[in-house]
Order: structure tokens, then sequence, then C-alpha cells
């Protein structure tokens, strides 16, 4: 999956949401995108996502132009975990489901992190069945939005495990929001106003990037 020098406006009036940028995913790697607020990262997700066409440049999956791609194709290579995950009042197993109500209950149960029972569910179980669902659809690309609601230190370290598990075997995109999965990441993008500041492995940006270290340091 690769960006080629994309551009993207919300509005013909508002200035470029990210500009000139490129980077690529090879696949089963996990490429994790970094910055301030209102950097660019979720806009990069949504491009991909196709839920808009840039302005300029080209996003491509498999070395196809996303705009080439039907639309019913793009949601079964792409499975997205947003950020925040919409539960019906149903049993977790069907709430799983719903990603693909034809799958068993061996897939649900293969695809779910773990088997909480009960109706209040905490933000991390939350996250855990969204992620469970993205597993379900058995797409080979994932965008992960990771969560900005802070967990204790539990319940992160099995979000944590779950999105591990998730990203096995798959290209992934995460919009992280630092430090947690940064560090987990083969590569991090490095945003700033819509462009990119630097690119490389976690270790090798903490060491030659000083808004990279402003970025930690500040969400530390
Ligand atoms: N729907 C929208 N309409 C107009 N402008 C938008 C829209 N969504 C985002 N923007 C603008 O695009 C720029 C990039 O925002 P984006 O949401 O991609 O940043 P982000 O890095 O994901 O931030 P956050 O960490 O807060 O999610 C910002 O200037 C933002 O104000």
């Amino acid at each position: 999956m690769a960006f080629e020098d994309v551009h993207f406006r919300y509005a013909p009036d508002l200035p470029d949401a990210v500009s000139h940028v490129t980077f690529m995913v090879p696949a089963d790697s996990t490429v994790a995108l970094a910055g301030h607020s209102g950097a660019g990262k979720t806009t990069c997700a949504s491009l991909l996502l196709r839920h808009w066409d840039p302005t300029g440049g080209t996003v491509r999956i498999g070395g196809h132009p996303l705009r080439t791609l039907p639309l019913t194709r793009i949601r079964q290579l792409i499975a997205a975990v947003p950020q925040e995950t919409y539960l019906f009042n149903l049993s977790i197993r069907d709430n799983i489901r719903l990603a693909r109500p034809d799958a068993t209950d061996t897939e649900v149960e293969d695809a779910a992190p773990a088997g909480e029972r009960g109706t209040h569910l905490s933000g991390g179980q939350r996250q855990r069945i969204a992620i469970a669902r993205a597993l379900l659809t058995g797409a080979p690309i994932l965008v992960l939005d990771e969560a900005v609601s802070s967990l204790d230190a539990e319940s992160e370290a099995e979000v944590d495990r779950a999105m591990r598990t998730a990203r096995t075997g798959r290209t992934t995109l995460i919009v992280a929001h630092p430090p947690s999965t940064l560090r987990t990441a083969d590569t991090v993008v490095l945003l700033e106003e819509g462009r990119i500041v630097d690119t490389g492995p976690h270790d090798k940006l903490l060491a030659r990037c000083p808004a990279y270290r402003r970025l930690l340091n500040e969400g530390a």
C-alpha cells in the first residue's frame, strides 16, 4: 500500500489538510502515523478508506490506484478499527458477528480476543470487540485508529496484545496517539501541518528528530 505525493483539501477554500505525502507500507508490516492533533493523521487514514479521493497524487493498494478499485473491493481489502465502537444490545458474540453475519461460532471465537460477558463493557473491552470485528472480515489490510481515551494499565496491555495479534500477517496503518504503539510499529511517519517531517523506525526518529522527541515528551 502506498501514498504517492498525496494532497487533499476538505473544501476549495480551505488549505491543504495533507500535502506532498509519500510513504509506503510493505506487505505484512505496520506503519504508524504520528503527529499533533490536526497534523493530518486521520485524513490519511480516511483517504486510504476512500472516504474521499485525493485532490492530487495517488493512493495505491497492491499497485492499483484506489480510485480504480470498486468500493466493494476496497471494503474486502481493508478493515477499519474506529476509535469509538458502536455496540448493539446483543451478546458479545452477536456484536462481533455483525462484521460478517455468516460467520460460524468458531470463527467468531477465533476472532474474539477474549470472552468476557456482561453488558457494561469497559473502553478496553469495546476496543477489543472492534478488533475482533475487523479480524472476522478477513481483510488483509487494517486501519487502526488508536483510541485516545485513557485505559488502565491492565486494559491497555490487553488491547495492545489484541492489536499485535491482529497485525500479525496483515498490512497495518495505525493512527497513533503517542506513545504506546509507536514503539511497536516497523515505521513511523511523523506529520506536521499535513506534511511529512521524517519517516523511520521509532528508535531512529528518537535519535535524530527533535520534533519527534518533542511530540513524545508532550505525550508522556
Ligand atoms: N471534515 C473536515 N472538514 C474540514 N477540515 C477538516 C475536516 N477534518 C479535518 N480537517 C482539518 O484537516 C487538518 C488535518 O486534520 P486531521 O483530523 O487529519 O488531523 P489528525 O492528525 O488526525 O488530528 P487528531 O489527532 O486530532 O485526530 C486539520 O487542519 C483539520 O482541522
